[in-house]
């Protein structure tokens, strides 16, 4: 194994990529922790819309993990992947790493499970494709 491969790398496809701003933040300057949930529950819903090739909606949200936190201007990479596809849901893991700018390094900030239903145009639960 080289020294590269047993750096920590990021699990699952990027699905949403932004920028912390001054408004999603505490009085510390840091960010808060809904805005990073809303960020990884819309990360977990457009991977789950790809594969139930249509709407989804968020049934329930699993353990969450915040490891350090997130400066304002940070850029924020989500990565989400299936962990579990049943009949109408879609188990996700959504991780959030931050990219350091001067040295490109990313680090892991946040982990959590995100679970989604496919859903009809009435909000009925539908089979997944
Ligand atoms: C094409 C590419 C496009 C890309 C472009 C993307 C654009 C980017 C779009 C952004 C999109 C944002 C998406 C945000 C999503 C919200 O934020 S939505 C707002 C919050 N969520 C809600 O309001 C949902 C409210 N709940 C409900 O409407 C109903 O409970 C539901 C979800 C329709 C389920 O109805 P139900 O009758 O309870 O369904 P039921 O048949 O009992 O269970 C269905 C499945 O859910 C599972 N389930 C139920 N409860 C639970 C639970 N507590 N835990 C785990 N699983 C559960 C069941 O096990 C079952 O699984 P399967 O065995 O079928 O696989």
């Amino acid at each position: 194994m080289s020294a590269l491969d047993e750096e920590p790398q990021p699990t699952g496809t990027l699905t949403l990529q932004t920028q912390t701003m001054p408004r999603d933040t505490n009085p510390q300057g840091d960010v808060f922790a809904g805005w990073l949930m809303s960020q990884m529950d819309l990360a977990g819903a457009i991977l789950a819309q790809s594969i139930a090739r249509g709407r989804v909606t968020t049934v329930a949200v699993g353990s969450m993990v915040f490891l350090r936190p997130v400066p304002v201007g940070s850029t924020v990479s989500c990565y989400a992947e299936a962990i579990e596809v049943g009949r109408s849901s879609i188990r996700t893991m959504v991780e959030v790493w931050l990219t350091r700018v001067h040295t490109g390094e990313q680090v892991k900030v946040t982990e959590g499970e995100f679970v989604f239903v496919a859903i009809d145009d009435r909000g009925h639960t539908r089979p997944l494709p």
